[in-house]
């Protein structure tokens, strides 16, 4: 037998340093998988029971509780990860039972030692006696609200359930949260740009349905399709693209212009507004854009973000809340920090991670960012608000609270129209039952992250 690492086993690791070093799976996992060398096929193995483990890290937990007849969080941490790809494997994979259980318990005994051995095979033998549906429904019955069967069934917090429920609400439609739960323990397709005035999209793709310089990832690597243009083809969300394109077609491009990114790294959105600063500029309208992130190794990202731009973006390293200064620009870029319950299709751990205790802090940040990109903006000028979590704090709130700040110097513009007119074809934006301009996308609804976008003027 060889001793290299098997599928298994890097999934294993990879969750071990998920939840014992706090690491991002989507770092860790290709780093492993290449150390392992494994073939094509136990990385995709290795992928599907590392994502899928953590995306339903919640409802295993609910069933290893039932079966173990004891809390999940009182298992020895490595012995639960085991116990958790052991599940995964026997109720959402076609891996022979057999081969689950086995593996499971070849796992404990080189990692968490022989007493392990005995309970890990204990609870998977009697959790490989029944189907996924028999086992949620027992979870479901040992919780004690509609919320928390809710959060067993589709593996969400109960405080992001009531998030997002409340903010789908805000549109009339709560009664899409189920999509909405489903759609995030979905696996997205990799979707990419075309740097406009840098690359095409390539003939064979296919194109995504809203942004016009999107495109769905080919089967394969889409590294080697970035590598190959140079930068000009990158991987970014269908919800990015569109939200750095607010800002961008929001005006007709006025010569004299000056563009800021307030936070820019890791770059993705910084690139996408540079490649149609270049377009402008390629017509005769000169444009000046700049970009500004407060961590110096994510703006050394953004610097690399910018390479297949022709000209020349500087990229400060300022507190965003002093960096926008006064009456100085006409399009800033407030693509705040947040709580990132948009995107938890991509980050896997990532709904375990943040808690009901991080909403207010980022929000106060948020407003303050916003508040001090206002100051920035000339007379007439526009601030595009984007956050990548429709929480209602983060979004409707921070933007009431800047419209109230700045009551007399402020407008906010209909941001679903923008979109609408960007779009290649028809956008579903639903308005806010309170009012207002913000347009939210949604992964069920647009197979988008649910990014939040708001437009704001100053009056002239
Ligand atoms: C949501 S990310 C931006 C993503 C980026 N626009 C893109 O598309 O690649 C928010 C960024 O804001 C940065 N940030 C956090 N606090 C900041 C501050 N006070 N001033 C400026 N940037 C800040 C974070 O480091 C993070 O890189």
């Amino acid at each position: 037998m060889s001793g290299a690492p098997s599928a298994r086993r890097v999934a294993f690791d990879t969750l071990r340093a998920v939840h014992d070093a706090d690491a991002y799976a989507n770092l860790v996992l290709p780093t492993a998988i290449a150390r392992a060398r494994l073939s094509p096929a136990d990385a995709a193995l290795a992928t599907e029971l590392t994502y899928g483990t953590l995306r339903q890290q919640g409802t295993w937990d609910a069933v290893i509780a039932v079966a173990a007849n004891r809390p999940a969080e009182s298992v020895d941490p490595p012995v639960l990860d085991i116990l958790r790809l052991g599940v995964h494997q026997l109720l959402a994979t076609r891996v022979p039972p057999h081969a689950a259980v086995n593996e499971s318990v070849a796992l404990a005994r080189s990692s968490a030692g022989e007493r392990a051995v005995g309970f890990v095979n204990a609870v998977l033998r009697r959790i490989g006696e029944a189907d996924a549906a028999t086992w949620i429904s027992r979870a479901e019955e040992a919780a004690r609200s509609d919320d928390e069967r809710l959060s067993v069934r589709t593996s969400h917090p109960v405080w992001v359930i009531r998030a997002l429920r409340r903010a789908l609400d805000d549109e009339g439609r709560a009664g899409e949260l189920l999509d909405l739960l489903v759609a995030d323990n979905d696996s997205p397709g990799v979707t990419m740009t075309a740097l406009p005035g840098l690359a095409t999209v390539p003939e064979e793709s296919e194109p995504t349905s809203f942004s016009p310089y999107g495109f769905r990832a080919p089967a394969g690597d889409p590294g080697r399709l970035v590598a190959a243009s140079n930068g000009a083809l990158r991987v970014q969300d269908e919800g990015s693209q569109l939200a750095a394109l607010a800002l961008s077609e929001v005006d007709t491009v006025r010569s004299g212009e000056r563009w800021l990114d307030l936070c820019a790294g890791p770059g993705g959105k910084t690139a996408l507004l540079a490649a149609r600063v270049l377009q402008a500029r390629e017509a005769g309208t000169p444009v000046d854009l700049e970009a500004n992130e407060v961590s110096s190794t994510r703006a050394g990202l953004v610097r690399r973000s910018l390479e297949p731009i022709p000209f020349e973006v500087v990229v400060s390293e300022e507190d965003g809340r002093e960096r926008a200064g006064a009456d100085a620009y006409d399009r800033i870029l407030v693509d705040a920090p947040c709580t990132g319950l948009g995107a938890l299709r991509r980050r896997p751990e990532s709904r375990w991670r943040k808690s009901p205790q991080d909403v207010a802090p980022l929000a106060d940040l948020q407003r303050e960012l916003l508040s001090a990109a206002v100051t920035g903006l000339r007379p007439g000028g526009v601030v595009a608000y984007v956050t990548c979590s429709p929480h209602l704090v983060e979004t409707r709130d921070v933007v009431a609270a800047v419209l109230d700040q700045h009551r007399d110097k402020l407008d906010e513009l209909d941001a679903r129209d923008v979109l609408r007119r960007v779009s290649r074809s028809t956008l579903d934006l639903a308005s806010p039952t309170g009012g207002g301009g913000r347009a939210q996308l949604w992964p069920h609804r647009h197979g988008t992250d649910a990014m939040s976008i708001t437009l704001l003027r100053r009056r002239s």
